[in-house]
């Protein structure tokens, strides 16, 4: 496949190499100082960049009919107008908070922990994501998809950075060093506590995930998740 990577940082460079140890050819390193973008050689183009230029790269690739695979986080606002351009366009989309296939494992785990859990009021639930220094956005994208897991299956009304009131699930966001990124919920009662917990011990898990999403992707149209991929 010719892949095009918009965002030539951390991840961007990460998908490179092991694309290219998959048989696949970068065709493009789109970065914040690129002017010509040729979409014509791309069969794919993936999206690692930054909250405030997700939106404007997946649009420029729906517009010329690239299949688009987005793992940057903090964009959300502007996701329904992805989803309607891409429909507009009869164009192909993924959006993940996290491509890892254990998190994406994770995300299914949580979600029956959530529905076991709703009955039991005598526990209150705690989030807590650590990332490195250098990330932008705060929770994590990975953070939001499981309080939304929760949500889905429990009276709680929102989730909260950082201290909330009772109706609603703190997420707890701290950055140390180079930490890939690690994710834990929490249910505390008086007399015990139950916790899950993934940790990355390095990007090699979301590159992975993004780059089988994007050989799985080209050939097909909509707007399609990472359960989709993975028949989950
Ligand atoms: N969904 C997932 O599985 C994962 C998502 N992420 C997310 O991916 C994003 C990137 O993460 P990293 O690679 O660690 O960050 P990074 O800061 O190392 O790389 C981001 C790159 O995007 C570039 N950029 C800025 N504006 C741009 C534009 N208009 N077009 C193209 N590139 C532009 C920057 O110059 C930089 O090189 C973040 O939002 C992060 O939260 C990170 C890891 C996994
Ligand atoms: O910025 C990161 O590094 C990561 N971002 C994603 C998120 O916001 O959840 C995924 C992963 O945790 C790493």
């Amino acid at each position: 496949m010719n892949i095009a990577l918009f965002g030539y940082g951390k991840m961007g460079k990460m998908i490179e190499t092991l694309a290219v140890r998959r048989g696949h050819q970068i065709v493009a390193t789109i970065d914040v100082d690129t002017v010509d973008i040729d979409f014509a050689r791309m069969d794919v183009a993936i999206d690692f960049s930054m909250p405030d230029s997700a939106f404007g790269n997946i649009s420029k690739c729906l517009e010329h009919q690239v299949p688009i695979i987005s793992g940057t986080t903090g964009w959300l606002a502007d996701f329904d107008k992805a989803v309607q351009l891409c429909d507009e366009k009869d164009g192909a989309f993924i959006y993940a908070s996290n491509f890892s296939l254990g998190v994406n494992v994770f995300f299914e785990l949580n979600r029956q922990l959530a529905k076991m859990m709703a009955q039991l009021k005598q526990y209150s639930i705690s989030m807590e994501e650590i990332h490195h220094t250098q990330k932008l956005d705060a929770p994590s994208g990975t953070a939001i998809t499981l309080a939304e897991g929760i949500l889905d299956h429990t009276d709680y009304a929102a989730w909260k950075l950082g201290d909330a009131a009772e109706n609603e699930i703190p997420i707890h966001s701290k950055r140390i060093g180079t930490v890939p990124g690690t994710h834990t919920v929490d249910y505390s009662s008086a007399v015990d506590s139950i916790e899950i917990k993934h940790t990355a011990h390095n990007r090699e898990g979301f590159a992975l995930g993004a780059i089988i999403a994007a050989e799985w992707l080209v050939g097909k149209t909509g707007v399609f998740t990472m359960k989709d991929v993975l028949g989950l």
